[in-house]
């Protein structure tokens, strides 16, 4: 069954007060296969890079594609391996990708193409493509992929070369706008739970012990607040949208001492973007750009050791930081059908004619977004929204915000 090119998502099953509402001036189209294709299956060279950090799930997404390619016929699939560095790094070379070639990779976590942060120019990117004759360009990665995929879709626009450019987010912090989820998120949720258990025994066990998570989450805490909603022995959620205080009576110190003379333990779970501004910022970036933070959640466990040592309280801090473990997993089987789906309708759009765009699921249907609104800016979690509210309601934790 084909989908209808005039088919829409609803965006969002609300109504909008203005146009500059996140999201009102935003088409969705339907995503999924289209009875006309745009271009002919053998004149297809396609080719697939993955960028950014890892994520779980990353191969499951290049295995669909190279299956739903070759379903449609194209015989012609490379890897670009290590990111947007694949191709203007004269040292790497393409990988030739067969269903046969990629049929296991969904086991192992990981990408088998690689990734990388930084570096290329839009147009060395856009003249490799155009020497390899690339004219099909999957991208897997988070926002700052997305906008070097918008930028080479724009490139090839200007340059006249009919190349179709689309996207598949990858992001475990699920900072994309507009999506229900990205994938990875979930198995990233999952892995986070073993730390909080194990933090939650050590502390249980320990004679006044205090266990300290330190989870994902640079500008968005989605991580950190859904792994504590779903473990239920978190007492502290603490995510960098949300300011807190350590020190004084509404502080979380404070907090965690009645918690010891209350309950005998206590589980605290940060996200690493959490309380930056209690240290002095680094001032460094990522080669992508992005700012290298301060670990608070080591200055957190100091912090804490301390008070309790000044208020002469015995206390057992332990301090988990499962930072990679929860990236580098396989996907758990609710990513690995989203995973199979995205691929599948990521060469559904690309057949389409669709470029400049990507693919996510919108109010529980897959559907192609325009790149730019995806990206304007992270998402984030609302500290007023309901979901916030039902996380601070299973912790308990009382409102640590900053008071003047
Ligand atoms: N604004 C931008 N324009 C073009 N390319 C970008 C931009 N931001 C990042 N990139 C490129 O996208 C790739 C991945 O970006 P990065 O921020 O590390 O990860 P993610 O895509 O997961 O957010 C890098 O190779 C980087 O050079
Ligand atoms: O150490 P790396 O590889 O730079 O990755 C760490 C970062 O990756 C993130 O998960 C986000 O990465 P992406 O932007 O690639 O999705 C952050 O939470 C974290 O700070
Ligand atoms: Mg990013």
């Amino acid at each position: 069954m084909y989908v209808h090119n005039d088919d829409r998502v609803l965006l969002k099953v609300i109504e909008y007060v203005s146009p500059t509402s996140a999201g009102a001036d935003c088409e969705v189209w339907r995503a999924g296969p289209r009875k006309k294709i745009y271009i002919r299956p053998e004149e297809v060279k396609a080719a697939i890079v993955t960028c950014g950090g890892l994520c779980p799930g990353l191969n499951d997404v290049i295995r669909q594609i190279v299956f739903t390619l070759d379903k449609y016929g194209v015989k012609n699939i490379v890897g670009i391996p290590y990111g947007y560095r694949g191709f203007f790094d004269d040292s790497l070379s393409d990988i030739n990708l067969t269903t046969h070639y990629v049929q296991n990779i969904h086991l192992s976590g990981g990408s088998l193409l690689g990734v990388s942060r930084g570096g290329g120019q839009t147009s060395d990117i856009v003249d490799s493509l155009e020497k390899r004759g690339i004219n099909m360009l999957f991208v897997l990665g988070g926002n700052g992929t997305h906008a070097g995929a918008n930028a080479i879709h724009d490139e090839c626009w200007r340059r006249k070369m009919k190349v179709m450019v689309v996207c598949v987010p990858k992001t475990i912090d699920n900072d994309i706008l507009l999506m229900d989820k990205t994938f990875g998120f979930d198995t990233a949720v999952e892995a986070a739970q073993r730390a909080i258990s194990a933090a939650y025994i050590e502390a249980r066990s320990a004679y006044h012990g205090i266990g300290v998570v330190k989870l994902m989450g640079r500008q968005s805490g989605f991580i950190a607040q859904y792994a504590s909603l779903a473990s239920g022995h978190v007492n502290a959620c603490l995510i960098p949208e949300v300011p807190f205080t350590l020190h004084g009576p509404n502080g979380l110190l404070v907090y965690l001492e009645h918690l010891i003379h209350t309950q005998g333990s206590a589980v605290v779970c940060i996200a690493e973007g959490a309380g930056q501004e209690l240290l002095p910022p680094k001032g460094s970036k990522d080669a992508s750009g992005n700012p290298v933070l301060s670990d608070t959640g080591v200055y957190l466990q100091q912090q804490i050791k301390n008070h309790f040592i000044a208020a002469g309280t015995p206390a057992d801090v332990k301090y988990i930081d499962p930072t990679y473990m929860i990236r580098a997993c396989q996907a758990n089987s609710s990513d690995s059908i989203l995973c199979t789906v995205l691929g599948q309708n990521a060469v559904h759009g690309a057949f389409a004619g669709f470029s400049g765009i990507t693919v996510g699921l919108c109010n529980t249907h897959y559907a192609y977004f325009p790149i730019p609104q995806v990206i304007d800016h992270p998402r984030r979690v609302d500290p007023s929204s309901r979901m916030w509210h039902r996380c601070i309601t299973s912790t308990g934790q009382p409102d640590f915000t900053p008071r003047a």
